[in-house]
């Protein structure tokens, strides 16, 4: 449904130029939700404005439902745009305008009849889940309300694609959630492909399919969600995943926590990241049946996404020195990630 082919783009900018984009390719299968996420200045924001030709990228082609958007004149390239709603991390909605008027104004430049205009709000009104706000104006409305009619909005015309621009960055967590449900609900009950960047890999696990992953304006790891968070290769990926887990030592046990082993301190803390294979296998319960050694567990949070489980673990090891050391290879051989952060 979406297709980037070789698509950079550069920014020239008093005699400097940026690549913002280097030969993206990407292709987004109908249906779907397609997450692109990176660090500021990675290049989503571009990305996603190339999509529908906002920005016009520097080399490549872009095609959305197999017709070639970089290759129509203006004139056609409107009429193409309206098969693209687009949202955005500040909502832009028009404050002179009620909820209802800001729906129906994308349905007023196509020409529609009124009596069509205002069928088509309504019912796009009950979806998001506003039909009681509709005489309201924006700035009586919470930041999840104002998404909300932001999606009504895009959803106007009927559009074939989603291009969400961090939509989710400026709401509160609970907000968040409940925005991304109506986003999933929209996808499943529509069918509608969504493409959308962001900087937080929640977004990605709580409804994407595919992920991309974007550095320095290149696409460096793409993949399903389960596939990624089972067996990231970069470390960029694997840093975006272990973000999403909190996990931190309590204060009082850091400052009992030596940087090498002592007389008094022999027990290491490990720091145990668990993926894919190594999180569905009881790896902690076999490695101390077969070593003889004891577990504590200070802190741990499993998770799924995309239908896989991972996860971090804090624990101690306590035993002989020989028998720590062979557990310790032993849930490397397993695939656990295996960190010392000190001991106690
Ligand atoms: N209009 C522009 N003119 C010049 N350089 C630009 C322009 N827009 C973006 N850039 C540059 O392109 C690069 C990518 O910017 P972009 O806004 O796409 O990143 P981003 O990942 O969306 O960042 P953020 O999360 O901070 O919004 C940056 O180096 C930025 O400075």
């Amino acid at each position: 449904m979406i297709r980037f082919s070789h698509v950079s783009k550069i920014f020239e900018q008093k005699k400097q130029k940026v690549s913002a984009l280097l030969d993206i390719n990407l292709d987004v299968p109908a249906g779907q939700i397609y997450g692109v996420i990176g660090a500021s200045g990675a290049g989503k924001s571009t990305l996603i404005r190339c999509a529908n030709l906002l920005e016009r990228p520097t080399e490549g082609h872009i095609f959305i439902d197999g017709e070639e958007l970089t290759q129509l004149p203006e004139n056609k390239l409107s009429l193409a745009r309206r098969q693209i709603g687009m949202i955005f991390q500040h909502f832009n909605l028009l404050s002179s305008r009620t909820v209802f008027d800001n729906v129906a104004l994308p349905l007023e430049l196509a020409c529609l009849p009124k009596t069509e205009i205002k069928k088509t709000v309504l019912e796009l009104l009950e979806l998001v889940g506003l039909t009681d706000k509709k005489k309201v104006y924006p700035v009586h409305l919470s930041g999840g309300q104002k998404q909300r009619v932001a999606i009504a909005r895009a959803l106007a015309n009927g559009p074939k694609v989603l291009l969400c621009d961090e939509a989710t960055s400026a709401l509160d967590p609970g907000t968040t959630r409940s925005i991304l449900k109506l986003l999933k609900d929209i996808n499943r009950r529509l069918g509608l492909t969504i493409l959308l960047i962001t900087h937080e890999m929640d977004v990605v696990k709580y409804i994407c399919d595919q992920v991309g992953v974007i550095s320095h304006g290149q696409l460096i790891e793409k993949d399903s969600v389960s596939e990624m968070f089972s067996h990231p290769k970069t470390l960029l990926a694997q840093q975006f995943i272990h973000s999403t887990l909190h996990i931190d030592i309590p204060e009082d046990y850091a400052h009992r926590l030596s940087q090498n082993p002592t007389d008094l301190a022999v027990s290491p803390l490990l720091k145990l990241q668990f993926t894919g294979q190594s999180a569905d296998a009881p790896l902690i319960s076999q490695a101390i049946r077969r070593f003889n050694i004891d577990i504590g567990i200070l802190s741990a949070q499993m998770d799924y996404a995309g239908g896989v489980k991972f996860g971090t673990m804090l624990a101690e090891l306590e035993g002989e020195k020989q028998d720590i050391t062979a557990a310790m290879q032993f849930l490397k051989d397993h695939h656990v990630k295996t960190e010392v952060l000190g001991y106690v």
